[in-house]
């Protein structure tokens, strides 16, 4: 291991073996639940060495927002593996950037397109595929896996490009999903494989800056986020693949996760029917039957937003965290960091600590809205919400579309309560397993679904029409 400096020492962590270190003790997959056990035995930060580079795995949100948030300064990079970081985006992709110039200025472009006040501007195109979602939804439940990931992509697909995805069969939608799932695979695919994927990417990332371009020369691009980059360019001092970059990132990262959380929500509400009762309730009350939620009904629904918090709490969909890479030496309670080390935040430890939230293994949206708990908070019109949640991770790394993220699940919540019933399948549990890729994502699990009554599912209906009659983007290629 490392030499440390006097008076400090290395943190305790499972013993591991001469060159590989820890490697072979750490699953293919699900790595997390293996790194929870670890700290119960080991503590809240533990080291791993893997091949020979030290890795930390913080299990309190205390310790997590101690060193990404608090030393935000020296736990904001993330390592360069030849592999991952340099073929695949050849040092474009933000997600995966170093603590560099090109990360920070890729970083403010993503703000400003993703901040809240911009975030507003976004809210009828939510309302427009969310409207889609739930009648598709009625239509054919268990296909429920391409409505969310319809929804999820649809959305990121308009805003960041000013075009629509019908059928998920479109050209340009099949060659980005192919991307994102590939990156999702659980084992690292070959390097060879990797650079192919790279220059696929790249090509299709200008085409689609391409398309934008060109509308704009003749005067008929539409609001879009590669537009603003494209109209700003010399503001943010971005070269145009670094600018396609970023758009083309925030879709990668915001598809899957967003339909992720969604299908373990729909999992909560097949197993936890008490809260599904409630939930409706809520909706039921403050919104009545004569029309379906909107964004201005959220402050009188934290039931809705406990739901959402509650959701990704007890399934966060980037469960190990994505880990952050110290650049400098550091010292934390005694204990040596050596510049170089990667830190995990483990969000399935971190939000299964019991002195944060008790009984921690159950689905508990009461933790959000009733005083006996510690992670209650007042005025209820406000809280719960997902504001620094640390399943959207820590400090200058943060998510910058939680903001986005967070709306899309309130209202998708909110409508998925007022229109639809939920039950549990006649044949069998379903959903006790999850996916092996790299989001936590239930697997394909068998439910019931019905509208709630002739009425709603007319409403949704008619909706959908309306909006289809009044999409702004209709008929664009
Ligand atoms: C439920 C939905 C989502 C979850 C749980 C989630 C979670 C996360 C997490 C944990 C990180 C890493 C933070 C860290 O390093 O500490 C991250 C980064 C990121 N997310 Fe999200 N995210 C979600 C939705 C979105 C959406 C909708 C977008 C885009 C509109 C987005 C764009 C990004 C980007 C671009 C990064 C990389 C930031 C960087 O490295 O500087 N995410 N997200």
């Amino acid at each position: 291991g490392p030499r440390c400096p006097k008076g400090t020492k290395l943190p305790p962590g499972p013993k591991g073996k001469p060159l590989v270190g820890n490697l072979l003790d750490i699953p293919p997959y699900h790595s997390w639940l293996k790194f929870r056990e670890w700290a119960d035995q080991y503590g809240p930060l533990f080291r791993l060495n893997i091949a020979g580079r030290e890795h930390y795995v913080v299990s309190t949100e205390k310790i997590a927002n101690d060193l990404l948030r608090e030393r935000g300064t020296l736990y904001s990079s993330r390592e360069q593996l030849p592999a991952a970081a340099q073929l695949l985006g050849d040092n474009l992709r933000p997600l995966l950037l170093p603590y560099n110039d090109v990360w920070r200025k890729g970083r403010r472009l993503m703000h400003h397109l993703t901040m809240s006040s911009a975030a507003t501007s976004y809210q009828p195109t939510q309302i427009l595929e969310s409207t889609r979602l739930l009648y598709d939804l009625i239509r054919s439940p268990k296909d429920y896996e391409t409505w969310f990931e319809r929804y999820a992509s649809g959305l990121i697909f308009r805003l960041g490009f000013g075009k629509t995805v019908e059928t998920g069969e479109e050209e340009d939608v099949k060659r980005i999903l192919n991307i994102v799932h590939t990156v999702e695979r659980p084992l690292a695919p070959f390097k060879q494989e990797l650079g192919k994927l790279h220059e696929e990417e790249l090509s299709l990332f200008r085409q689609l800056q391409d398309d934008v371009r060109r509308e704009m020369r003749d005067g008929k691009a539409p609001e879009c986020w590669e537009r603003t980059f494209l109209e700003k360019k010399d503001e943010y001092g971005l070269t145009d693949d670094e600018g396609a970059y970023v758009v083309g990132t925030l879709f990668e990262a915001g598809s899957g996760t967003t339909a992720a959380a969604m299908m373990s929500f729909l999992l909560a509400m097949v197993h936890y029917p008490e809260w599904q009762r409630k939930l409706q309730e809520e909706v039921d009350r403050v919104v009545g039957g004569d029309r379906m939620p909107d964004f201005e009904d959220m402050p009188s629904l934290p039931t809705v937003r406990a739901m959402v918090k509650e959701t990704l709490r007890w399934r966060p969909v980037t469960a190990g965290g994505i880990p952050h890479q110290l650049v400098k030496d550091d010292v934390y309670d005694g204990m040596f960091l050596p510049a170089g080390t990667n830190v995990h935040a483990n969000q399935w430890a971190i939000h299964r600590d019991p002195a944060l939230y008790p009984d921690p293994d159950t689905f508990l949206p009461s933790r959000w809205l009733d005083p006996k708990y510690p992670t209650y908070r007042e005025p209820l019109t406000t809280y719960p919400n997902l504001q620094n949640f640390s399943a959207f991770g820590f400090g200058r790394r943060i998510c910058p579309g939680q903001t986005i993220a967070e709306r899309s699940l309130n209202l998708l919540v909110a409508r998925i309560a007022w229109a639809c019933q939920i039950s549990k399948a006649r044949d069998g549990e379903g959903g006790r397993w999850m996916c092996r890729g790299f989001n936590v994502q239930p697997k394909w699990f068998p439910f019931e679904l019905v509208a709630r009554s002739e009425e709603r599912k007319e409403m949704v209906r008619v909706a959908m029409k309306e909006g289809r009659w009044e999409d702004p983007l209709r008929g664009r290629k």
